[in-house]
């Protein structure tokens, strides 16, 4: 369980965030998702223990961030890849954990690599791979730690639509396999309605307008992109999105 309570975030006069109060259960999938600047990255941060709260608190399981993170309880995927350029697609997935002391389990790693679509790059470079194909290495770097929380932050905003729609099923799949709980956080109001459970919607000044329940069937394929439920509650999340951004 995450716990946000009345959380705070100032920036020298800018106030990142502002009175967040949210939980997120084991296992649920939660998306992020508002203008620029309103504060997602920085919700992230603090949700991660990389940013201190100002006001209130962040508890994972009761404990302050930093406690899950030394557990490494917590993975990151970002926006930009964050590969070695000179290990494989294999070590890279497998270098956290051998830097924790660790034997490196190369077979569980490239299992993980092919389920999510890169079976034979396993041994590919950094440089052999297109953005996606990065960014699914740095997903399955998250979960080959151990971790039960999967931080992301814009982690498709890279990628050209296509792709970025295939990767949102793939993620949905990866996660009703492996039972994360995910905290994803995007500018695209489809994306953020395709993938989630909740849509948390915010507004100016790092306020949560709202917090929408995705009505949608729990395993989601592109079909579900063209369905008439899934553009009404889109136009639901833009509405809330239009309503609080004049
Ligand atoms: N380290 C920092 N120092 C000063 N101001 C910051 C810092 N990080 C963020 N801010 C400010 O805090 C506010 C929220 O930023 P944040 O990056 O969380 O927004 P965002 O919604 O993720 O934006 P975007 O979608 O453009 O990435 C912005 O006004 C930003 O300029």
């Amino acid at each position: 369980m995450i716990d946000l309570d009345g959380v705070g975030v100032d920036f020298e006069g800018v106030r990142a965030l502002d009175g967040v109060d949210l939980r997120i259960a084991d296992g649920e999938f939660v998306t992020v998702v508002g203008p620029s600047g309103c504060g997602k990255t920085t919700l992230l941060r603090a949700i991660g223990g990389l940013e201190v709260p100002t006001a209130g608190a962040v508890r994972i399981d009761g404990d302050p961030p930093s406690a899950a993170q030394a557990g490494a309880r917590l993975g990151f995927v970002f926006q930009s890849h964050t590969l070695l350029p000179w290990k494989s697609a294999t070590e890279n997935v497998t270098f956290l954990r051998e830097m924790a002391g660790e034997e490196p389990k190369r077979e569980e790693a490239r299992e993980l690599l092919a389920s999510i679509g890169l079976a034979g790059f396993e041994d590919a470079k950094p440089r052999e791979l297109s953005g996606g194909m990065s960014q699914r290495v740095a997903i399955a770097r998250a979960i080959h730690l151990g971790a039960d929380v999967l931080l992301m932050d814009e982690p498709f905003g890279e990628l050209d639509e296509i792709t970025r729609d295939e990767l949102g099923v793939e993620i949905r799949d990866l996660w009703r396999r492996e039972r994360k709980t995910v905290v994803f956080v995007t500018h695209s109001v489809p994306e953020a309605v395709f993938l989630a459970d909740r849509c948390v919607v915010m507004g100016v000044a790092g306020r949560i307008e709202r917090v929408v329940e995705v009505d949608l069937p729990a395993p989601r394929d592109e079909a579900v992109l063209g369905s008439r439920a899934f553009q009404k509650q889109v136009a639901a999340v833009r509405r809330t999105l239009h309503e609080h951004h004049a």
